[in-house]
């Protein structure tokens, strides 16, 4: 055990008992300070013209080591602050500067110095502990970093977390218990410092979590921030008085205001000083929020009173002035923020540690591929044995084409099944992207290649058990046919998925929306209205970039232009064709009703290509302008 002083920004020092780390990578020398001023954040009042200010003039500063508490009720703007203070607000003009050592950085710049720990862990639930920190790792160190010092990291992250009993232990999933919340909240945070930080955010690090495992949380979090000199910044509920202790200082926000900003240790005697004695054996974090509470107080108009009693202290009190002083200090005394030089990171190798990342989850995770094979497969037999051993009589002509229509429109229209893990790839991406480890150009590639020979099993084994049990036309080559248009038709159907997904990442609106892209790609694919009869409308542009109609009439083509039928009885024909004179129907008169021309396989299986790419690329545009 080792003693360190610290140093909080009004100048008194905090004493704390830390662990030594088995590593020292993560230790700040970069960053001494973290400062604001003014910030302020406005947001429109829905149905009026007026403004409502979610973030009103907040300023505070920082120093390396401190642990710090963004602490006030619901709805205050705990996040909106963090979120500013992360650089992470899109969406909304905030007013304002940040400092890093006493200077104003770039949004790049402040991106390799921080990290953000979001209050969803988004962690494959497939991969193990060590494997998760490993994956991390590949991804965002450069290749200057050994393989030895990469595990070396590692191993001091899992140590720092108490993660090293738990290390082969998988994260979980809905079906394989894996780690507890308490350890995979910690592990997020871990993999969040794979790119040693030196200030770390942290959204709400101990919500769903019980006290014990919240406190566990934040010393493990503390430990490492004093080891290592870190910044680290949580935004948190209402902590147990254990857990509210371990924080160096509070900033206590209420409807966007400050309400007090400096070091835990003196809370009790500020408020003392206002007439808000803490009472002794009760929560402190328990007493402040209630007493900035206005939404649940009885008397409103009082609770309002004092809350405004209070932020008007805080605006006059030394404390503040003391803050005010602290930052001008350091910007008068700014210095640059000296980074270790770090040679970029191969960016072609991104897609391919991806790739293997998504492997190891999708052999894992059954609900990736495993249960869609098996409701493949069940789709497979029941349709063999609904359409079983068809003839060659013309009776059999109308079952073939539902056939061919339904294992075609249904197969894709199945895709859906793949909506959740994608989301699940997706959330994780986001956070990723945020914390600058890859952009949507890998995590699209890498999404597309991982598809293919799971798709390619897919179609594989499901014409396997139908064709053959459906009596389609019997030869290797006709199988091959339809088991490539079969794979084309879910490359696409998946990359309908993925579009969808990343458009309107919800779930139920993400599967509504593709189930009836789908719905609508059915409807004018040819089967249930001919193309020689479809309106105009949908004709001449839905007709052309339906994957499905492709694939329809791929198969179409495979089955029909092989074969000869046999008329009914009395030489009765139902498509007359050159051979009725032999009793028999050419099947390429069949393909003629459906106006379907033979000798365009490559043409159709290009356009199919095409728009399996022009999915993916619409994915790619739209992640690449939607930031969450
Ligand atoms: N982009 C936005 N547009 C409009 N209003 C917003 C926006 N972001 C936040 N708000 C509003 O600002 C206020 C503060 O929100 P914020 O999420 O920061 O609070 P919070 O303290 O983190 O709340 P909680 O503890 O419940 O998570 C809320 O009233 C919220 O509705």
């Amino acid at each position: 055990m080792v003693e360190s002083k610290e140093q909080s920004h009004n100048g008194t020092s905090t004493t704390t008992d830390v662990e030594a780390l088995p590593d020292a990578h993560l230790l700040n020398e970069a960053v001494q300070s973290f400062s604001f001023e003014g910030l302020s954040v406005s947001v429109p009042v829905k149905g009026s013209k007026e403004e409502r200010r979610i973030i009103d003039d907040v300023s505070g500063l920082f120093r390396a080591g401190e642990m710090v508490a963004l602490m006030g009720p619901s709805g205050c703007g705990k996040t909106t602050l963090l979120n500013l203070l992360a650089g992470r607000t899109s969406d909304l003009s905030p007013v304002g500067k940040t400092f890093v050592n006493g200077g104003e950085l770039s949004r790049s710049t402040f991106r390799k110095i921080s990290s953000y720990v979001e209050q969803e862990d988004h962690l494959i639930g497939s991969l193990t502990a060590r494997e998760t920190l490993d994956f991390s790792a590949k991804l965002a160190l450069s290749r200057s970093i050994s393989t030895v010092e990469r595990r070396r990291r590692i191993d001091a992250l899992l140590a720092s977390f108490g993660l090293v009993e738990n290390q082969a232990t998988l994260v979980g999933t809905p079906i394989r218990r894996g780690l507890s919340g308490g350890q995979k909240r910690r592990l997020g945070v871990a993999s969040s410092l794979i790119t040693c930080p030196k200030i770390l955010f942290l959204d709400e690090p101990t919500s769903g979590l019980d006290s014990a495992a919240s406190f566990e949380v934040i010393s493990y979090l503390k430990n490492v921030c004093k080891q290592n000199r870190l910044i680290v910044i949580c935004s948190i509920h209402q902590p147990s008085t254990a857990t509210f202790n371990l924080f160096d200082t509070l900033f206590l926000l209420s409807s966007g205001k400050l309400c007090y900003a400096g070091p835990l240790a003196e809370t009790s005697s500020y408020f003392g000083t206002l007439g808000y004695e803490i009472p002794h054996f009760y929560n402190p974090a328990e007493y402040l929020l209630e007493l900035i509470n206005v939404d649940f107080a009885q008397d409103k108009a009082a609770a309002t009173e004092q809350l405004h009693g209070i932020q008007s202290s805080w605006r006059s009190s030394e404390k503040l002035k003391a803050i005010t002083q602290s930052i001008a200090t350091v910007k008068s005394e700014k210095t640059d923020v000296v980074l270790e030089a770090q040679r970029t990171r191969n960016q072609i190798l991104i897609p391919f540690i991806l790739l293997h990342r998504s492997f190891v989850k999708s052999y894992r995770d059954v609900f990736a591929y495993g249960v869609r094979i098996l409701m493949y497969l069940g789709l497979a037999i029941m349709m063999g044995t609904v359409w079983l051993r068809l003839s060659t009589h013309q009776d059999s002509i109308q079952p073939f084409v539902n056939a061919i229509f339904f294992g075609s429109a249904f197969m894709s229209f199945m895709a859906v099944a793949y909506v959740p893990a994608f989301l699940e790839d997706r959330a994780s991406f986001i956070k990723e992207r945020n914390n600058g480890l890859y952009g949507p150009a890998s995590f699209i590639v890498a999404n597309f290649l991982i598809g293919i020979p799971y798709l390619f099993l897919i179609s594989f084994l499901f014409s396997v058990v139908s064709y053959w049990l459906s009596n389609f036309y019997p030869s290797g080559a006709a199988f091959f046919y339809w088991v490539m248009w079969l794979f084309l038709d879910l490359l696409a159907a998946e990359g309908l998925v993925v579009l969808m997904s990343s458009l309107f990442p919800i779930f139920v609106v993400a599967l509504a929306l593709t189930a009836f892209a789908n719905g609508l790609w059915m409807s004018v694919g040819g089967f249930l209205v001919s193309p020689r009869v479809l309106n105009v409308f949908w004709k001449y542009w839905a007709r052309y970039i339906d994957y499905q109609a492709y694939v329809f009439q791929g198969m179409m083509v495979n089955e029909f232009s092989r074969r000869n039928y046999q008329c009914g009885e009395g030489c009765h024909c139902m498509y007359p064709s050159a051979l009725e004179d032999k009793c028999m129907i050419d099947g390429d008169a069949v393909l003629q009703v459906y106006g379907y021309k033979t000798g365009k396989n490559g043409e159709w299986a290009g356009i199919l290509v095409a728009i399996i790419f022009a999915y993916r690329l619409l994915a790619w545009v739209v992640l690449k302008l939607k930031k969450t």
